[in-house]
């Protein structure tokens, strides 16, 4: 799938959001290495720190699917008028399940890509022997 088709279906996840504190809707697709792509909007919660952002929630919704997943692409919708690519919580996420290319996009039509370990440097890992 192109990445103009996963920014159309980053955005139309965005329409899901739960987002009634921030009024901030964000939407996410992942392609995975296996070539199916799945999509995440933000849910909010009355008590705020148990929010969950849209990146995690479309990993979460592959991991469901299908087991064990390599993420090959990542694009994440705002709506702002810069791109906002994700939070550190989602970077760590992310990184936990490969090393993808990170695209942001927004209302402006701008948009970002980054390579993992530049959203990333020196990411935590559990070395144990
Ligand atoms: O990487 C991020 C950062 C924030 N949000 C959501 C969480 C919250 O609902 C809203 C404002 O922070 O945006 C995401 O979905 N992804
Ligand atoms: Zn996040």
């Amino acid at each position: 799938m192109s990445e103009n088709q996963l920014k159309e279906k980053a955005k139309n996840a965005s329409q899901n959001a739960y987002a009634p504190y921030s009024n901030f809707k964000v939407g996410c697709a992942i392609l995975l290495k296996s070539g199916n792509v799945y999509t995440g909007c933000n849910i909010e919660n009355a008590s705020f720190g148990l929010t969950v952002c849209a990146e995690r929630n479309a990993i979460a919704n592959a991991i469901a699917s299908e087991g064990k997943i390599e993420l090959d692409k990542v694009v994440v919708y705002t709506p702002t008028s810069t791109p906002t690519p994700p939070c550190g919580a989602c970077r760590q996420v992310i990184h936990e399940f490969g090393s993808p290319t990170v695209s942001s996009f927004c209302d402006s039509g701008e948009s970002t890509k980054h390579r993992m370990e530049e959203l990333l440097t020196n990411a935590f890992n559990l070395n144990k022997d």
